[in-house]
């Protein structure tokens, strides 16, 4: 398999490794892949994350095994235990399914590794699309609310709503981004101001809890958020806040659009309540642990309620930015998905 490079995971010279995103953005630390177990391991731990990077980072450890050998049977295993690795971003199980109908079919190693290279050279393409269409709708001058992390860490290329924020401002678009720092894991606090920074992009960390206020100042032009899975009428489950952020922009009049490649279209999912949504170690949410320190500030006793995810109904998105345009309600409304099956 030939050398393939994203910003947080990199094939080279016959090994897989990843950045590990738990300690960004005050270490930069690596880690090589020897197993699927392994790989499992770090998307479980979010040590590497962002719905369309997981899947990809499953399909390059598949095209590795492949390129190593690995027979068909072996491949499938590796296949299934990748795939029940996190339950809610469906990039994952369609990238994999897509590497399991090959197998399936007998095609030969080589052409598995090949598909495995497709695979990531279609998600870099999918991201430029999403950009393109989704700067054309960014004002001269806009202030920009976004929530968790989509960038070029959370996808094989520029990244999904940030994508589309870093390519507006090349394209000389004036931007102030509000940046929700995301609890319970900060990815917006850590991660996505790690990459406004990078990219020289304005922007200002807030509480997730201030959103409000600052709709309510008339200070958000706009909020971009990523997509897990969306389901074929249009509803989508998306990082935990995203929800509260549409009810938010619905009562206060703010364009809110979801930024997502095609992969996170899941068709056989008929609404959003069907989403697997996925609940994590209350231990992120009793305090904070990382590189830079670790700290608990709730009581040992105490109780959690963890959802990684939440669902935000289709009637309160303005529009959705796939690579194939920029979607209304109304297009939703008469199947525009459809076009994925
Ligand atoms: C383009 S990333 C999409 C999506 O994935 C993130 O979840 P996680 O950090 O738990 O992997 C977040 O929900 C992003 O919006």
């Amino acid at each position: 398999m030939k050398n393939l490079i994203a910003t947080s995971l990199k094939y080279q010279n016959g090994e897989l490794s990843l950045l590990d995103q738990r300690h960004l953005p005050h270490q930069t630390q690596w880690h090589i892949c020897q197993s699927d177990d392994d790989l499992v391991h770090y998307i479980q731990v979010l040590a590497i994350r962002g719905a369309p990077l997981i899947g990809i980072a499953a399909t390059l450890w598949i095209g590795h095994i492949a390129q190593q050998g690995a027979n068909a049977s072996a491949l499938l295993a590796s296949v299934e235990k990748l795939r029940a690795s996190r339950p809610t971003a469906v990039n994952l199980m369609n990238y994999l399914d897509r590497l399991k109908q090959a197998i399936q079919q007998g095609q030969d190693n080589q052409k598995i590794v090949a598909l495995a290279e497709q695979i990531f050279a279609e998600d870099v393409q999918l991201c430029a699309a999403m950009a393109e269409h989704g700067a054309r709708l960014i004002k001269a001058e806009s202030k920009i609310l976004t929530h968790c992390n989509t960038g070029s860490l959370a996808t094989a290329g520029m990244g999904t709503a940030i994508g589309v924020i870093t390519h507006a401002h090349k394209n000389g678009k004036n931007l102030q981004v509000w940046v929700d720092e995301t609890r319970p894991l900060l990815q917006g606090g850590r991660l996505t101001a790690w990459e406004m920074q990078q990219a020289g992009v304005p922007y200002k960390i807030i509480c997730d809890n201030m959103a409000a206020t600052l709709m309510a100042q008339g200070a958000v032009d706009m909020i971009l958020v990523g997509a897990d899975r969306i389901a074929s009428n249009g509803d989508f489950a998306n990082k935990v806040g995203t929800y509260s952020l549409a009810v938010l922009a619905h009562y206060h009049n703010v364009p809110f659009y979801v930024v997502a490649p095609s992969t996170t279209v899941d068709l056989a999912c008929t609404n959003g309540k069907k989403i697997p949504i996925e609940t994590r170690d209350p231990q992120e949410v009793k305090g904070i642990s990382a590189a830079f320190g670790s700290v608990q500030w709730a009581p040992d006793e105490a109780q959690v309620y963890n959802p990684a995810f939440d669902v935000t109904p289709a009637e309160l998105v303005t529009g959705w930015i796939l690579e194939t345009g920029v979607y209304s309600q109304q297009d939703i409304q008469q199947g525009a998905l459809q076009q994925f099956k």
